[in-house]
């Protein structure tokens, strides 16, 4: 068992290849071995998170997560500690490893009642795992509320209940703060859904154990989660050149700021000169508290052999500008404006497409709000799945996609599996971080890197400045997110 930490790259699996992987073992081991397995999992880290606990509340569904739930019981009562059980069904129907792991607690004296003990420390929820179909309701929704409304902490088994395994959808509260210690123990895979959407919040720390099954995962991934990135030494005889140009293009009339950041974040994330192209024709000819910035008039700006990062603050004025940009940029980062005059132009969109034909690396960085609109479908709609709404973006139009939020997904128009980001958090979710973002794919790209590992590199280290912003700082600015240190 281990916990998943930003620092780590690891394979996820969707519902149907982990059910594939698990009959595959089941089929190689004696009866009834993984539940033990599982049940004696989460049995030790429920003593590790809850070592003096004097009650520990088991809620237990109608399936085989159930049966984790009992399994662990039994584990824990055999261990001197006072585990007290509800169970959501009917013991007829429980599944025969379900019904063996009951049969196994009631063996080992674990106290079973028909309503949750009025004071616990730890809660364990092993009412619904990747059997999930439909929201709960009844006695499990009542139950879970119970659970997450403690302040004592919460372990659940597999999956968070009520959460979609495969797209991190939570079937109901979604908007539902943590009121305590949250953490979920998830068996034989790591699943999709546990890093993005609502995934993060429902699962709080994520632990893993394989149950001794590794040899089985023989499945592809469906989805990777992102591991730090190498760094990339610099040497000694390089010099600016060595580090690209980025020209950012964007800042119309009242916006300059949204181009000044991505502006400023290309620079501290290494790149070699930054030109600032503007849209607005009364800005300012310099930044005095970043001279280093070249600031120019976006339309004298010579884009020919440049990584250009475009639409960040560019209104409506970024419109004429993309057919030049679409032509003559040599790496291309899409945001903000540049990708909703993009979703509107079937002309445009021919042009981007054309790029990818031409082999020109081009990076969109939409939130769910902006993919929407590109597929011409709803906020809600690319959030109910958004690593098929990545890939889709990323094949349609043959560029890499990075889909931001929480767990931000990158995509790419090939065959690679998409990557879920597992670094950030919601101090970013501040005004202009995402043109902050732009900048930073636009310095990777700049220096060269494949468009893919530009883009999952910059989201990773976007990420990573936030998760290690001081808690008694001033609040993550996007300012001082792009400078990678608070004020
Ligand atoms: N079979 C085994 O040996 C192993 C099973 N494992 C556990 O088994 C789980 C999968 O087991 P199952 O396939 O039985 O699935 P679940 O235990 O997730 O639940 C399936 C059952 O719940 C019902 N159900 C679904 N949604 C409901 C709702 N909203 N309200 C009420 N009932 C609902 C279904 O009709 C079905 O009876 C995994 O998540 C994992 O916890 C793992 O421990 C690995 C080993
Ligand atoms: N709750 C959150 N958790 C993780 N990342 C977040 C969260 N909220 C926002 N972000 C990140 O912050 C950035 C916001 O970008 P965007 O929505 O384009 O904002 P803006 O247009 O104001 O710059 C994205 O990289 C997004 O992934
Ligand atoms: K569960």
């Amino acid at each position: 068992m281990h916990r998943i930490t930003s620092a780590s790259a690891a394979d996820l699996f969707d519902i149907a290849a982990t059910r594939r992987i698990e009959q595959a073992a089941a089929s190689a081991l004696p009866p009834h071995t993984l539940m033990q397995r599982a049940g004696l999992a989460a049995a030790r880290l429920a003593m590790a998170l809850a070592p003096h606990a004097r009650t520990i509340w088991i809620a237990c569904g109608p399936g085989n997560n159930g049966g984790d739930g009992f399994e662990a019981a039994a584990q824990l009562r055999h261990r001197g500690f006072f585990p007290v059980v509800t169970f959501v069904d009917d013991e007829g129907r429980l599944p025969a490893d379900a019904k063996a792991s009951l049969q196994r607690a009631r063996d080992a004296g674990v106290t079973f009642a028909s309503a949750p003990p009025s004071s616990f420390e730890l809660a364990m929820d092993a009412l619904l795992g990747i059997g999930s179909t439909r929201p709960p309701s009844g006695a499990m929704a009542e139950w879970l509320a119970r659970m997450h409304a403690s302040a004592s902490p919460v372990l659940s088994i597999d999956v968070p209940s009520g959460l979609d395994a495969d797209t991190g959808m939570r079937a109901s509260n979604p908007n539902q703060a943590p009121a305590s210690v949250r953490a979920t123990l998830t068996f034989l895979t790591l699943k999709p859904g546990l890093f993005t959407a609502q995934g993060r919040d429902a699962a709080g720390t994520v632990w893993f154990d394989d149950l001794g099954c590794s040899a089985f995962a023989q499945e592809r991934p469906t989805a990777r989660l992102a591991g730090a990135p190498d760094i990339q030494p610099r040497t000694h005889a390089s010099h600016k050149g060595s580090y690209g140009d980025v020209a950012v293009i964007g800042g119309a009339s009242g916006m300059a700021g949204a181009a000044l950041l991505a502006g400023s974040a290309a620079l501290h994330a290494g790149a070699g000169r930054v030109f600032v192209g503007l849209l607005d024709p009364r800005a300012a000819p310099v930044d005095t508290s970043q001279p280093e910035l070249m600031l120019r008039d976006a339309h004298a700006l010579d884009l020919a052999g440049m990584t250009v990062v475009c639409g960040c603050g560019g209104g409506d004025a970024v419109r004429e500008l993309l057919p030049r940009v679409l032509s003559t940029a040599a790496a291309l980062v899409l945001d903000a404006d540049a990708l909703n005059a993009i979703a509107v132009d079937p002309s445009l969109q021919a042009q981007l497409v054309a790029r990818g034909q031409a082999g020109a690396p081009t990076v969109l960085t939409p939130h769910p709000l902006e993919a929407a609109r590109l597929l011409g479908d709803t906020t809600g709609g690319v959030q109910a799945n958004r690593l098929a709404a990545a890939r889709a973006l990323a094949s349609r139009f043959g560029v890499v996609t990075v889909l931001k939020g929480s767990g931000t997904v990158i995509a790419d128009a090939g065959d690679e599996p998409p990557v879920i980001n597992s670094t950030g958090n919601a101090r970013l979710a501040t005004a202009g971080t995402g043109d902050v973002l732009a900048g930073m794919i636009g310095a990777a790209l700049a220096m060269r890197r494949p468009a893919f590992e530009a883009a999952c590199e910059a989201v990773w280290q976007h990420g990573r400045i936030a998760d290690l912003w001081p808690a008694d700082a001033a609040p993550l600015t996007a300012g001082s997110l792009a400078r990678r240190a608070p004020d």
